[in-house]
């Protein structure tokens, strides 16, 4: 997979004001990967995305879109943005495929294949030459996506791009951008609030607050980096025994769970092993033990709660 960066972040700021609302930002974001833009509210993600598209100025640094600068070549550098930053604009009395014909009539070289290639993409095939008025929010959400990729950009930019779809419609709404990451090389940046959509949708994860970059990295070391699970025991032994055998031999306090055989721990999931090495040595039955894996949700919050 060619991994080259089509975005890099080059000591992005934005003052407004005295205010610093996104303090030097450098990292880049490269192709055929879902990065996720995370932050709890107000950390300056959209006034991150704003300056993205050139919404809105950029105070200090850059934004390099394949190498081309937003603040001082912005026709070229925005040539290799799709994004849809609030709702897709979209006529409504129009059918989906009349409003990508249009859309290909103000954006020169779109051919009436490339049309057809994108609504096949996006799953609108069946419905392309109904009213748009008739579609679903997220019929709509592809209708836009479809507009946004026409032109085969190389980045695709999505500002909460599950706001206000059923399950169902996220689900498709995820396959379909991690094909068009994975498969079609195109970087796909999106921010949302929904961590367990973040979770199975993203490849990388970048999380802002208050202006600054906290972390970046691959979701999954993100998750299990430094990573506390709760271990939960359910074991033929008395409770008392077991507590003072644990803080003896490995210092761990174990607390009670449900039944009367169950309790669980807190401990890494390497250290793992050593417990049932204990128990088998202690000549305890173990009935089950099953650990907790953390979610991008427990790592996000335990992250908010240091940086506080
Ligand atoms: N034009 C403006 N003037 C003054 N302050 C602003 C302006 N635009 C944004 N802000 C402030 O900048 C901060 C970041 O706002 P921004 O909308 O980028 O955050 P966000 O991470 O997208 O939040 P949310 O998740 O709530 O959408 C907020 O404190 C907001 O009040």
């Amino acid at each position: 997979m060619n991994q080259q960066p089509i975005v890099q972040f080059q000591h992005t700021t934005k003052k407004i004001g005295r205010k610093i609302i996104v303090d030097d930002l450098n990292f880049d974001v490269l192709a055929g990967e879902v990065f996720g833009f995370l932050g709890p509210n107000g950390a300056g993600k959209t006034t991150t995305i704003r300056m993205m598209v050139g919404l809105i100025k950029i105070s200090r640094g850059d934004i390099l879109i394949k190498g081309h600068s937003i603040a001082r070549e912005f026709e070229k550098a925005i040539r290799y943005v799709g994004g849809i930053v609030e709702n897709p604009d979209l006529y409504k009395y129009l059918t989906g495929y009349q409003n990508l014909k249009h859309y290909a009539r103000m954006v020169s070289g779109i051919s009436k294949k490339r049309i057809n290639e994108i609504v096949e993409h996006v799953g609108l095939k069946e419905s392309i030459h109904d009213k748009v008025s008739s579609y679903s929010l997220g019929m709509r959400q592809r209708l836009g996506i479809a507009q946004a990729l026409l032109h085969h950009p190389p980045l695709l930019i999505l500002d909460e791009p599950t706001n206000g779809l059923d399950p169902a419609g996220i689900r498709e709404l995820r396959n379909n951008l991690k094909e068009l990451a994975h498969q079609e090389g195109v970087a796909v940046f999106v921010s949302s609030h929904l961590l367990s959509e973040m979770q199975l949708m993203c490849d990388k994860i970048a999380v802002l607050q208050k202006g600054k970059l906290v972390s970046i990295e691959n979701v999954h070391e993100f998750i299990a980096k430094d990573s506390i699970s709760r271990v939960y025991l359910e074991v033929e032994a008395s409770q008392t025994e077991l507590t003072k055998m644990l803080v003896a031999d490995l210092n761990k306090t174990a607390v009670a769970g449900n039944g009367p055989s169950e309790l669980w721990i807190q401990m890494n999931k390497e250290e793992v092993p050593e417990l049932n090495k204990l128990l088998l040595d202690n000549g305890i039955r173990v009935l089950s033990i099953h650990v907790q894996e953390r979610t991008l949700e427990d790592k996000f919050l335990e992250m908010m709660e240091e940086e506080q």
